[in-house]
Order: C-alpha cells, then structure tokens, then sequence
C-alpha cells in the first residue's frame, strides 16, 4: 500500500513541482515549438531545478507560443526559432520538433554555440548521426577548449533513470545469445494527424518506440547491431488497436 501511495505521490508531484531559487549560473533554455513534450520533459521538472531556468520559447504561430508560455509560466516568447537561437541570453536549447526536422535544427543550434537537449530519436538515418556525433578534429590551441564546445544530448531520459541501472546490474552483455524488447501504446493515444503518421516528418513506430526497444537490446547487447537480417511485422488488425514496436 504505500508503494502505490508514493508512487501516486510522486506522479502528483510531476505536474505540481515546487518552486526553487535558481542558482547564480543556470543553465537558461530556450525551446523550438509549443510541442505536448515540453511540460513533462523539461518544463515542469526546471521549475525543481535550481540551475535551470526555461527562458524563452518559439512557436510558428506566435499566438500559440504566448498562450503555451502564459501557461507553463515562461517569461518571454521568441518570434521564431531562428530568434532562439540568436538570443544571447539563452545558453541551452531544447528541440521538440518532429523527428525529420531535430538535425536540421541541432545544427543550427549548435553552430550558434548553444548546448542541445534534442529530442528522440536524434536523427533520420546515420548520416547524419555521423555528422551530428562524431567528435570534430581536435581544437588548434588558439581556438576554444573542449570545455568550451557546446554539449549535444539525445533526451533519452530512460537511461538515466535508476530502474534501468538496476536493471543493467543484472545483465551481463557479453552472455546475452536472445533478447526481446517490446513496447507499446494505444492506437487513440495519438490522433491520425499526428507527428508520428507522418513519414516526411520522420514518423513511424520504428522512429517512435523503437528509438527506445532498439536502446535497449544495443544496451543489453553491448554493441550495435549491425544488420536486420529478419523481420515481423504486426498488421495493423492483429496489433488489436495497438502502435507497436
Ligand atoms: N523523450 C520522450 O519521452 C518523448 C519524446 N518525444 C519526442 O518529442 C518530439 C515531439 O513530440 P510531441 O511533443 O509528441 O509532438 P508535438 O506535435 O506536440 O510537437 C511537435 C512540435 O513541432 C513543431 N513543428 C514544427 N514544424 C512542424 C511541422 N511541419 N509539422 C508539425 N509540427 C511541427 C510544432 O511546433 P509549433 O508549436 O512551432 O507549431 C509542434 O509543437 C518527437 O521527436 C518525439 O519523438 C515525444 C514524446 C515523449
Ligand atoms: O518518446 C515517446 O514516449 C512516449 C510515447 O507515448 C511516445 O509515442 C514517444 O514519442
């Protein structure tokens, strides 16, 4: 009983976080797109954070943007994305976009020197993983330190939480021959114009929750996997109104 009391507790507490002071050097984040994410991520849990502020946010209709920003108590509104990203005041961008446009929009940020919490799955395809990843050319010494180069990471938040640890202490990758990684939810979680159904942004269940089963076995693995060398799919009406993956 009071497993289920804390645990409701503790879902409580993620849409009713305390207030801190913020510290003297907080990160201050600027965000791409009034997107459904951006409370539950990041919005809601910086209001707990003393180093974290969430400064500014862009929508493409400004309209939209101020009514999120009233809402989620954020200070001030860009009037595009690009106006994040020329804002001195902002140090940390958050990219919520869809999946086709987070490396188009990482770049820029990164090139403008922000750090990057860009959402999953990162990227398309491995192009542009390896551009977007791969460390560049080490520094000559007249240029910035690597502590200075803007920090870029994937917001896969379940591999920071401790169940995982605790999970991965069980598992030992090199005697792992089989494992299956299955996640799903339901089909009206999401309505048929969503992000997700849309193969030009980058849409699909492989790119949704297979960003997270496919994490997982490369974890459990210890290694990525190289090739597809069968697949199953599940048709949609076996899929008994679920989005599989
Ligand atoms: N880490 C996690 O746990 C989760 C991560 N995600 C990831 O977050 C991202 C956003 O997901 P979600 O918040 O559900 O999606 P939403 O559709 O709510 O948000 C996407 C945002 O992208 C903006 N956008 C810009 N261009 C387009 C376009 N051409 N078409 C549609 N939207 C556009 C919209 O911003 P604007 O406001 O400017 O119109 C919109 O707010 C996805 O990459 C998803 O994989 C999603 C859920 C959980
Ligand atoms: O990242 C995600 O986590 C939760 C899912 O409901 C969602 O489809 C996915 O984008």
């Amino acid at each position: 009983m009071a497993a289920l009391f804390g645990a409701a507790h503790r879902n409580w507490l993620l849409s009713h976080p305390s207030t801190v002071p913020k510290s003297s050097k907080p990160l201050v984040f600027g965000i791409l797109g009034a997107a459904d994410i951006g409370p539950p991520a990041i919005i809601l849990p910086a209001k707990s954070h003393e180093d974290v502020i969430i400064q500014t946010v862009a929508a493409r209709d400004p309209a939209k943007a101020t009514m999120y920003a009233r809402k989620y108590g954020i200070q001030h509104v860009a009037k595009t994305y690009q106006d994040v990203l020329d804002d001195p005041n902002i140090n940390c961008v958050y990219i919520p976009l869809p999946n086709g446009l987070h490396y188009v929009w990482a770049q820029r940020a990164l090139k403008a020197g922000k750090h990057v919490l860009l959402e999953k799955p990162s990227v398309n395809n491995s192009t542009e993983a390896e551009r977007l990843f791969l460390p560049p050319t080490p520094a000559p010494p007249s240029s910035p330190s690597a502590s200075t180069q803007p920090v870029l990471l994937e917001a896969v938040h379940s591999l920071f939480h401790p169940a995982w640890a605790l999970f991965m202490s069980h598992v030992t990758p090199s005697a792992v021959a089989s494992a299956k990684s299955s996640l799903w939810v339901p089909r009206w979680f999401f309505g048929p114009d969503n992000i997700r159904y849309n193969f030009e942004l980058g849409g699909g269940a492989l790119m949704d929750l297979g960003s997270y089963t496919a994490s997982a076995l490369t974890r459990i693995f210890g290694s990525v996997a190289e090739e597809c060398v069968d697949c199953e799919t599940v048709p949609h009406a076996e899929a008994d109104g679920r989005t599989v993956s």
